[in-house]
């Protein structure tokens, strides 16, 4: 029964309809499987192991020296750090290092309500926990950016090992009364205050981020009013899984919007992929801090200054994570500002909306060359 369920899941891999297979997938392994499906398992050059180079620090729960570490930035103190202090051009400055050579950093003194983390975790969990069978009444369907799933990558070569279930502020109520018809409002309510806070999160950093490329610190505003403005918030869950060296919670991909806001728990999977040194670092969680990395969109707008990076979830045997996604992103065509563009820099992209790259975002690339390069590079 289990072999003939495979197989006819194994079929179902071919067709795009990736989220409906996953779902399928689950609920074998809700069934009692151990071993690894074979849609799961990962080309060789991809796993843990052996992409590229061997991963410096395969061990989702590496030690603190195992790990790299991200500077750890405490973004109140621009509250009270004066243009004038040096001070704060010392934080600038790190702030604009790492996002050009990791394309990550970490932000403590964020602003957002550690509560209300706490309770987004909590609504997350128990959504993850609903029976396939009803987590499949709101399947993200092709073409669509919500709902239940894990495959939003179409031409995947193999399957994430992850579960997720993508909304907005506007439509949490509709997709949580899929799934929760009598009481979805607990779930809508905590999660649209979660977005909301992650929103403001996302206007003050870019802020900071844009001061710290020597630009007006509301430069960007004028992409980031409220018409324009779309945060999604994407929620992976990433189960234990049998065999971890063969599989990928996330491939390694770069996100496509201009930030993303990375709330993880205490698990650890997330790696970043290091161009320079040609390896893959764990990035180790901080507890209640965000994990802040920069997207297409942004390194469009920095005129390539501040990096959009390889990275992915690994995951393990014996501890389930999850991990809560903010991308924050514009709807506007975004252009590089003059100030950006030198001789020795040149403009390096033609100007686009978001409108028109979701469209490419999602189709998955082997990854060495990012789709947004060959599109929009001039
Ligand atoms: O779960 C993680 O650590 C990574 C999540 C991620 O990269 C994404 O959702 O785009
Ligand atoms: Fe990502």
């Amino acid at each position: 029964m289990q072999e003939e369920l495979l197989a006819s899941i194994a079929s179902l891999n071919q067709r795009t309809d990736c989220a409906l297979t996953n779902v399928g997938i689950l609920s074998v392994l809700l069934q009692g499987c151990c071993k690894l499906p074979q849609v799961y398992v990962q080309p060789e050059e991809d796993r843990i192991q052996t992409s590229r180079k061997e991963a410096k620090h395969s061990s989702p729960c590496a030690d603190q020296e195992e790990s790299i570490r991200l500077p750890l930035i405490d973004i109140s103190v621009f509250e009270s750090y004066l243009e004038s202090d040096p001070r704060r051009s010392e934080m600038l400055a790190k702030i604009v290092e790492s996002s050009r050579t990791w394309g990550f950093i970490q932000v403590v003194g964020h602003g957002v309500d550690l509560e209300l983390i706490k309770a987004s975790e909590e609504e997350a969990h128990r959504l993850f926990q609903l029976p396939v069978s009803v987590k499949q009444n709101a399947l993200r369907l092709p073409g669509s950016l919500f709902g239940y799933g894990a495959n939003f990558w179409l031409n995947l070569p193999a399957m994430n090992w992850a579960e997720s279930f993508s909304i907005s502020k506007s439509n949490a109520k509709e997709y949580a009364a899929k799934l929760l018809p009598n009481h979805y409002e607990r779930f809508s309510n905590v999660m649209e205050e979660y977005i909301r806070q992650v929103e403001g999160l996302g206007h003050r950093f870019r802020r900071i981020l844009t001061e710290g490329l020597g630009l007006p610190a509301n430069h960007f505003d004028r992409y980031f009013g409220p018409d324009e403005t779309e945060v999604n918030l994407r929620l992976n869950f990433y189960p234990p899984c049998p065999e971890p060296s063969k599989a990928l919670g996330l491939k390694a991909h770069r996100d496509p919007h201009f930030l993303t806001l990375l709330h993880q728990d205490d698990t650890g999977g997330l790696q970043i992929w290091n161009e320079a040194r040609d390896e893959w670092f764990n990035v180790k969680p901080i507890p209640n801090s965000f994990v802040i990395n920069v997207g297409d969109m942004l390194q469009a707008a920095s005129n390539g200054i501040c990096r959009s990076v390889l990275h992915r979830a690994v995951v393990n045997e014996s501890r389930s994570r999850l991990s809560m996604a903010c991308f924050y992103n514009t709807g506007a065509t975004i252009v590089a500002p003059d100030e950006l563009i030198t001789s020795e820099r040149p403009q390096k992209y033609r100007p686009f909306s978001w409108k028109e790259y979701v469209k490419e975002a999602y189709t998955y690339t082997t990854g060495a060359v990012s789709q947004f390069e060959e599109l929009y590079s001039i």
